[in-house]
């Protein structure tokens, strides 16, 4: 398993060892010292999986707040994302910046995002599925958001807006600028090496 830390350093995008033979390929999608190493101490407590039909389906940006924020570690097992990950901790340097990385059944690549960033992706391709695990339950009432298009966020979803698939739920998040909330502040964090 390789990791690189990416230009907000508490994200880090692992690619697994592929082992491929006459019968297809073979590969360790998540091993627990390997992540600590790399992201720190992270307690998964669910596993997620959707399914989007359309191309351009977009799905965020989603984040629960205390006391159950989740970090998320996304993986694509179908098609392919352009996953996305907006810093909302208050007092960090790279506030309301973003990280984009294509994940795809193909390259493998796995985005850890830790509590503290808003997540979403829009789908490249039809029939994608993604999974991800989660530190913290599903929990309705602590479920924020906030709003895709949101022109300061400069999120380059590389489609077309008006052809973007999204909940209503999703047409409805404020921008970034509109939240007089602090839901996170940053406390500084340092990735290490995985073995
Ligand atoms: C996220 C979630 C949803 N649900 C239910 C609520 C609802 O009826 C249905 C669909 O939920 P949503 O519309 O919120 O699904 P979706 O838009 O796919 O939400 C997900 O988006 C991505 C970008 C994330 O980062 C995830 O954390 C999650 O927020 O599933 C659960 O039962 N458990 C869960 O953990």
């Amino acid at each position: 398993m390789r990791h690189e830390t990416l230009a907000i350093p508490d994200l880090v995008l692992f690619t697994p060892d592929i082992h491929g033979d006459e019968r297809g390929t073979f590969a360790e999608t998540f091993r627990a010292d390997c992540f600590e190493a790399a992201a720190g101490a992270a307690d998964f407590v669910q596993d997620n999986q959707s399914w989007s039909k359309p191309a351009g389906t977009v799905r965020g940006l989603h984040f629960q707040i205390a006391p159950s924020a989740q970090g998320k570690l996304v993986r694509v097992l179908q098609g392919a994302i352009r996953d996305v990950a907006v810093d909302i901790r208050v007092g960090s340097e790279t506030y309301g910046e973003h990280v984009a990385v294509e994940l795809s059944a193909e390259n493998w690549r796995q985005l850890w995002i830790p509590p503290g960033f808003a997540h979403g992706f829009v789908t490249l391709e039809p029939d994608t599925a993604v999974a991800y695990k989660v530190t913290a339950h599903y929990d309705a009432k602590a479920e924020r958001g906030l709003a895709w298009d949101d022109p300061a966020l400069g999120i380059d979803w590389g489609i077309d807006p008006g052809e973007a698939t999204l909940s209503r739920k999703d047409l409805s998040w404020p921008r970034l600028a509109d939240v007089d909330t602090v839901y996170f502040r940053h406390e500084g964090s340092e990735a290490v090496s995985c073995a």
